[in-house]
């Protein structure tokens, strides 16, 4: 593609080798979550949330379980403020959550900004400036000494407006364009703020490296953290934060990663709503701990409402293969998948692995409230007999014999392949009724008694052509002695090759299926047959099956 050359890396190695994350395969306990969705989300949408819909979102976030919410960007305007005031007046702080707020490193706006927080109980007032080389030379044309005291000013501000506050007040500095910073010199800052602030044990610091724009692969992003995570001071009295942005399509990485390099907290959006390509998706971050066994402390067995409620308030979409939370993430359509995952819960039902681990789902969808039924497996052309049977099972508690399901999945991927559209249950439903059981008859048994008479004799009343006969056989069985009758009376040949039987329970009748297979010249013939008394249902698939085979003449 032309115009390649116009590009170069805008991002910085540490000056020395980080790599001790590499030796790490898993994160084992979940990080301090802060949603950033009412300040990086909310800046990012086309039309910011009005002031209850941000109220609305807010105790969502509460009630998924955040502990740090930055609630944003108060001195931005009348809205931001209003919001904050609105729930430390409502008093919708619950004790154990923090409410965090955005300011630039400039006095005025960091005034305003302690004017909106007056009164919460828990706060963390979060300064940022930009630090990276193009922020330096073309925004702020300042040196580095410059931008550095930028932050310092901002720190010492915060700071001292801070001892007038009742609440309990800590701060957070961001180095904005970190990933386009030289690392040495974010550090440097980083340190300069952190002297001004001072950490302790009890008034910890945060440092938040945001990848404002992601600049470089996940493995560079880890190696900057662990830099940091070895050289900043008072380590032990600072929450080391990251802030990843996905404009490489690599924010998850970047976090998880990011994590195992040291990281204590992660900023991000449900979703992963955010500026440009959005902020880190927290779902997908807290989900996949979840399926690695570790508990994410963040509740999303709600998802649906969760979603929801995202979707109405920003008027975003969560895409269909969104991760955990897309309509389709859980289903299969395709044959080889659907025989899998359907084999997999046979397995799993049996209770006998405590663990999850049914073939191509992460995750059980029972946990993310999401049905079997419905989600799970869908018919169209790409479909095989596995997930074909699988849902005659589940929707209406049908068990094909195993012969009889490549023949039927055949079928049903037929009609979806030329109908070019998915098959709900309901449609293959009716697919097995007219092929198998509703089938147009040339003649029928309307009564049929039976004795034991070395062996069984069957009495059947045969109609065919308008007239009603009755024949006599013999058999080693009820069924075997009515095909007999059959045979004699019209003078046919097949073999009763296959059989089988099972109750059917639906509603308040309990009714039986049998599945007749028949052999006419090497071929097999089905016919099914539902009724409460298994005897008819047996003799009804018998019909159904010697009809489909055109054995008689109509
Ligand atoms: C990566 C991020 O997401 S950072 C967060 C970004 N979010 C937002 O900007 C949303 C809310 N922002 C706003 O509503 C407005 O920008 C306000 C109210 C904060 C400030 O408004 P204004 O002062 O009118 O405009 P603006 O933001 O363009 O100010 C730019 C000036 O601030 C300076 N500046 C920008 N950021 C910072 C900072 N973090 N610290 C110090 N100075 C800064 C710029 O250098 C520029 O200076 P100049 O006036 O000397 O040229
Ligand atoms: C304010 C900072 C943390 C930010 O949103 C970013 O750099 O992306
Ligand atoms: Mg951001």
């Amino acid at each position: 593609m032309q115009g390649f050359e116009k590009y170069k890396k805008m991002y910085f190695m540490p000056p020395v080798d980080c790599y001790d994350w590499v030796k790490k395969d898993a994160i084992e306990k979940a990080p301090i979550w802060c949603s950033v969705d009412l300040r990086d989300g909310n800046q990012a949408l086309i039309e910011p949330m009005n002031l209850e819909e941000k109220v609305k979102f807010y105790q969502m976030l509460v009630d998924i379980g955040f502990k740090h919410i930055e609630v944003g960007f108060p001195a931005a305007s009348e809205t931001e403020y209003q919001f904050l005031r609105t729930i430390i007046e409502r008093n919708m702080i619950p004790e154990d959550v923090t409410v965090q707020v955005l300011t630039q490193a400039r006095e005025h706006i960091i005034k305003r900004t302690f004017e909106a927080i007056d009164g919460a109980p828990n706060v963390i007032v979060h300064v940022y400036n930009s630090t990276s080389v193009a922020q330096r030379e073309q925004v702020f044309k300042k040196s580095k000494e410059e931008i550095k005291q930028i932050a310092v000013d901002g720190a010492k501000l915060v700071y001292d407006l801070a001892k007038n506050e009742k609440g309990n007040i800590s701060f957070e500095y961001s180095p904005e364009s970190f990933t386009g910073t030289e690392m040495d010199y974010a550090l440097e800052v980083c340190n300069a703020v952190l002297d001004v602030w001072q950490p302790t044990k009890d008034r910890k610091a945060i440092i938040n490296l945001p990848s404002t724009v992601e600049h470089s692969m996940p493995h560079v992003f880890a190696c900057q953290v662990e830099y940091f995570n070895k050289n900043l001071k008072y380590r032990d009295n600072v929450l080391l934060s990251l802030h990843p942005h996905n404009d490489r399509g690599c924010g998850i990485s970047d976090a998880e990663l990011g994590l195992l390099a040291g990281a204590d907290r992660i900023e991000g959006t449900l979703f992963g709503n955010g500026e440009r390509t959005g902020n880190v998706d927290i779902v997908t971050l807290g989900m996949n701990m979840y399926s690695l066994g570790v508990d994410p402390q963040l509740d999303f067995h709600n998802m649906k409402e969760i979603r929801s409620t995202y979707e109405e308030l920003t008027n975003m979409e969560v895409p269909m293969r969104q991760p955990y939370a897309g309509d389709l993430v859980f289903t299969a359509f395709s044959g080889s998948h659907q025989d899998a995952i359907s084999k997999g819960m046979a397995c799993h039902s049996t209770g006998n692995d405590p663990y999850w681990t049914v073939p191509y789902l992460p995750i059980d969808p029972k946990d993310l409230g999401r049905t079997y039924d419905s989600d799970v497996i869908r018919i169209n052309s790409q479909s095989g007999k596995g997930g074909v049977s699988y849902v005659l099972k589940h929707a209406y508690g049908i068990s094909l014999p195993d012969k009889m399901k490549e023949e039927f999945g055949y079928r049903v991927k037929d009609v979806s392949d030329k109908e070019h559209s998915e098959l709900e249950a309901e449609r293959i439903y009716d697919i097995f009724k007219s092929t198998y059981r509703d089938v147009d008859c040339v003649f029928c048994i309307p009564e049929c008694h039976f004795k034991q008479n070395d062996g069984i004799e069957a009495s059947v009343s045969i109609s065919y052509k308008n007239e009603t006969k009755a024949v006599t056989a013999k058999g080693n069985g009820r069924l075997d002695a009515v095909s007999n009758a059959l045979k004699q009376n019209f003078n046919i040949t097949y073999e009763l090759s296959e059989y089988a039987e099972h109750a059917l329970s639906r509603g308040s009748s309990s009714k039986a299926m049998a599945y007749v297979g028949i052999t006419v010249n090497d071929k097999l013939i089905w016919g099914v047959g539902m009724d409460e008394d298994i005897i008819k249902a047996s003799i009804n698939a018998l019909t159904a099956a010697i009809n489909r085979a055109d054995l008689i003449q109509a």
